[in-house]
This record gives C-alpha cells, sequence and structure tokens, in this order.
C-alpha cells in the first residue's frame, strides 16, 4: 500500500464533522481514486469534550490549531474554522510556511487576503485548495480555472449563497416569514456564525470577489464588489414578481468588456423561463460565459455538510494524486489589476413598488419624475384600495442608467403622495 496521505483537520463543526464522516465512509473509493488512503492524524477545535457523534481516539489534538503547522507528521492542514483573520489565517500562513498544503472553505479570508496567501504559498511551493469556499458541493473553481481556461470569460454569473436562496424559497413557495426561515437555515448548517454575512450580502460577495479573479486573472478585489442583501426583500414583492413572471433571487454578477469590470451582488427579478430562476432551496448555481465555450451552466448544493465536504475532499484527493495549479489559475505576478466600473454606470431594467395616496395627479406626478431623468415604462399596476386611501403601484422600466434612476427615486420618494420609502429591485434578464 503506499503511503497515506496525512491530514491535520482545525475546526469541527458543521464541515469539520462532515469531512470527517465522508473520509472515513468513502475511504475505499477515494484511496482508489487518490492512488493512497488519505488519512486523518490529528484535530484541533474549541471544545475537546463536545459530542459531535464522531470518535475522535487514536487522534492528536491541538488546544492550539496553529501547531499543526509544524506537525511533521501532517502533509495537509484542513482549515474549517472560519474569520477572515485570527486563528484561521495565522494557520494557514503557519502551514504554507512549511510548505504544507491547505485545504480551506473560507472565502472571507481567500476574498480580503487571497492574493497575499497566493503568493505565500508560491513563495514555498505549498498548494493552497479552496473549492468548499464558493458555490459548495459544485465543483465551481476547478470549471473557471481548469475546465474553462481556454477561454477568455466574459461574464459569471451565480446564486452563491444558499442561506438566502433557501430563505426566497421558502418565503415565496410557504408563505413563511424571513425571520423563521432564517432560523431554520442556521439549525440546517448552511448560515455563517454570523447569519449577517448572509442576509446582507457579504458572504454572496466574498464569493463574487474569488470568481472575478479567477475568471479575469485580476488581484482578488472584495472592496471592488458592489454589496446588496435581502434585508429589505418582501413577501409583496415576491408575490408581485411572480405575477409579472420573474422569481427574486440574490445573484453574484461580474462582467468584463473593454472599459474594465464590474462585480456586484444584489436581489434580481429573473424571468421564470432563465435556468437561475428555478435553482431553488439551499442549491447553488454559477453560470459561465466564454468566447469559445458559450454558456455553462452548474447547479447543486451550495451549502451544508455533505456538498462542503465533497469540496474538500476533491482537494484533498487533486493534492494526493500531485494535481497542482496555481492559486488563481496564473502565478501572481501575472494577475492585473483592472479598471473597475462604479455601479452609478449600471444600465438595466428596474422594478419599483411604491405605496401611494389615492388621489388624482399622483401617477402623473410619478411618472413626470421618471420622464425627466429620461427613464421610460415598460408596464404599471395599481392594485385595489385600501380604507386608509393608499394603494401600492408597481412600475417596470426599460433599460436606463443606475445614477438616473437614483436620482428619480430620491425625487419620487420626497412626493407628498408617496408615502414609503419606494422599493426598487434590479431585473436581469441575460
Ligand atoms: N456551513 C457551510 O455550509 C459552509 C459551506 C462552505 C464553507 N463554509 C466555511 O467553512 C468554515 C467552517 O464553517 P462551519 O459552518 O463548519 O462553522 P462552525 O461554526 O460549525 O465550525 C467552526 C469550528 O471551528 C472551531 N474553532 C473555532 N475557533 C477555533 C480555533 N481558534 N482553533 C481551532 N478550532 C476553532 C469551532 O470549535 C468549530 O468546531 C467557514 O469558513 C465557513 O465560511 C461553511
Ligand atoms: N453560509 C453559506 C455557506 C456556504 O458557503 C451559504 O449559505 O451559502
Ligand atoms: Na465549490
Amino acid at each position: 500500500m503506499s503511503t497515506p496521505l496525512k491530514i491535520g483537520v482545525a475546526g469541527l463543526g458543521t464541515v469539520g464533522a462532515g469531512v470527517l464522516a465522508l473520509l472515513e465512509r468513502n475511504a475505499g473509493i477515494i484511496a482508489t481514486r487518490a492512488g493512497r488512503p488519505i488519512t486523518v492524524c490529528a484535530v484541533s477545535a474549541r471544545d475537546r469534550s463536545r459530542d459531535r457523534g464522531l470518535s475522535l481516539e487514536g487522534l492528536r489534538w491541538y488546544d492550539d490549531a496553529s501547531q499543526m503547522a509544524t506537525d511533521d507528521q501532517i502533509d495537509v492542514v484542513v482549515e474549517l474554522i472560519g474569520g477572515s483573520a485570527g486563528p484561521a489565517k495565522e494557520l494557514v500562513t503557519a502551514a504554507l510556511g512549511q510548505g504544507k498544503a491547505v485545504v480551506t472553505a473560507n472565502k472571507a479570508m481567500l476574498a480580503l487576503h487571497g492574493t497575499e496567501l497566493a503568493r505565500c504559498a508560491e513563495r514555498n511551493a505549498a498548494t493552497l485548495a479552496y473549492e468548499a469556499a464558493v458555490a459548495g458541493g459544485i465543483p465551481a473553481i476547478k470549471a473557471l480555472r481548469e475546465g474553462l481556461a481556454g477561454n477568455q470569460l466574459s461574464r459569471v454569473t451565480g446564486i452563491l449563497n444558499g442561506t438566502c436562496n433557501y430563505i426566497l424559497t421558502c418565503m415565496r413557495e410557504q408563505k413563511r416569514e424571513f425571520a423563521d426561515v432564517l432560523a431554520e437555515a442556521q439549525a440546517l448548517g448552511y448560515a455563517e456564525a454570523d447569519p449577517t454575512f448572509d442576509i446582507d450580502g457579504v458572504d454572496a460577495a466574498h464569493k463574487m470577489a474569488i470568481l472575478a479573479a479567477l475568471a479575469f486573472g485580476q488581484p482578488v478585489a472584495f472592496d471592488a464588489v458592489h454589496v446588496e442583501g435581502i434585508r429589505d426583500i418582501t413577501a409583496t414583492d415576491i408575490l408581485l414578481a411572480e405575477e409579472l413572471g420573474y422569481r427574486i433571487k440574490l445573484l453574484g454578477i461580474a462582467e468584463q468588456d473593454d472599459a474594465g469590470v464590474t462585480a456586484r451582488v444584489h436581489p434580481c427579478m429573473v424571468p421564470v423561463s432563465h435556468p437561475i430562476a428555478v435553482v431553488e432551496g439551499v442549491d447553488n448555481a454559477v453560470v459561465a460565459e466564454g468566447d469559445f465555450v458559450g454558456r455553462v451552466v452548474l447547479e447543486g448544493r451550495g451549502a451544508g455538510a455533505g456538498p462542503t465536504a465533497s469540496a474538500v475532499v476533491a482537494d484533498l484527493i487533486d493534492i494526493a494524486r500531485g494535481r497542482h495549479t496555481p492559486v488563481w489559475g496564473t502565478a501572481v505576478s501575472e494577475l492585473t489589476p483592472r479598471q473597475v466600473l462604479p455601479m452609478d454606470r449600471h444600465r438595466g431594467a428596474y422594478y419599483l413598488r411604491l405605496m401611494v395616496l389615492d388621489r388624482p395627479g399622483v401617477i402623473a406626478d410619478v411618472t413626470g419624475v421618471l420622464r425627466d431623468h429620461d427613464i421610460s415604462l415598460e408596464s404599471m399596476i395599481q392594485r385595489g384600495r385600501s380604507a386608509v386611501g393608499a394603494v401600492p403601484v408597481v412600475l417596470t422600466t426599460h433599460e436606463c442608467r443606475e445614477d438616473a434612476m437614483r436620482d428619480a427615486l430620491t425625487r419620487i420618494g420626497g412626493l407628498d403622495a408617496v408615502l414609503e420609502r419606494p422599493a426598487m429591485i434590479r431585473i436581469e434578464s441575460r
């Protein structure tokens, strides 16, 4: 039997426990595919005595995870602690510094320090693998970095946060409240330690920064991603979207053209006929567009113990086989910073929902503001009458510029007859 690949696992929460369970259950096929067994030798977590339903017998325990980096018996450190800095980054930096391969699921760390960590990996001729960091079990990193490597990619789109997709799906299908569904997503192990990262779009933006770096050969630039989450999405908008033939999804979108690149994460109305509209529950999707391949659509489970462990183990098998690809697909010195186009220059169609007083002239005032900003209407729906005289009015527009739309919304929100801050959701039909 060949020499086993010996690993240390730091973090035994949802993902860490999933990795140990997968390695045990599928040990036979993994050894065959890896050409040698993959053996867990050491572990680290915050609480040694916690019952995780796993036997840790025979494994070395580290109270201080960073000490794994100097353990001669460990070939690969698997970092599943989380957090963009602190113990996770200390461990990864120390392990790479020792020339050890690292596998991580930590998108926050990669989005904020990915270029620095890649440099560290290169300097020490070490592998840094992170398939689990983006879109859970979907092999999105492998697809962009290896499978589509011959293409010039113009666009990568995705549903990149399982928690948000789960929440939006349950709100639509079961007419449930946001808060209830969030608690359920947390109980299922989908949410981040701080779930505001999920619902405010930050987690999806971390993943978008990673995908944009891989797709466009640029250094990871989290600060360049425009981020909005799903907090303001109401059951009314979800219902109205359905009537208009759309589903509301939190999308990540990165595009490049001659002028530069854009990367953004925000709720979108997507036509129900689009493949991404029917990606529901905890599923994620990644859609890449290349000059020779055309459009490639990948779909699968984006969070949870099983799918994430599947991605971690795929990276371990690559390492066991000696397959090595530069962290960002090219050497760090080949990454080229690109001009980032501001969101103000975005062009698209918009859905607007206004609560207005039901009296003559209101619609004329609203459409007058849109006319002044050169924004033309696609459709308008006014819904019933309420006892208090307020009615929802829904407008969809043709393509216009984001800065014009924002100015128009400020003016519309200031009209006497408009009772609440207008709701605005971008329509993505591509
Ligand atoms: N849960 C998912 O679906 C999912 C999917 C993809 C990626 N991720 C990422 O995987 C990582 C882990 O996520 P999780 O959901 O398993 O989190 P978790 O909170 O369930 O587990 C974290 C583990 O790290 C341990 N830990 C905390 N501080 C430590 C320290 N200083 N030293 C050693 N261990 C320490 C905790 O004891 C716990 O066992 C995060 O980076 C997360 O973003 C999670
Ligand atoms: N919290 C993340 C985990 C997977 O990265 C999600 O919900 O998608
Ligand atoms: Na993945």
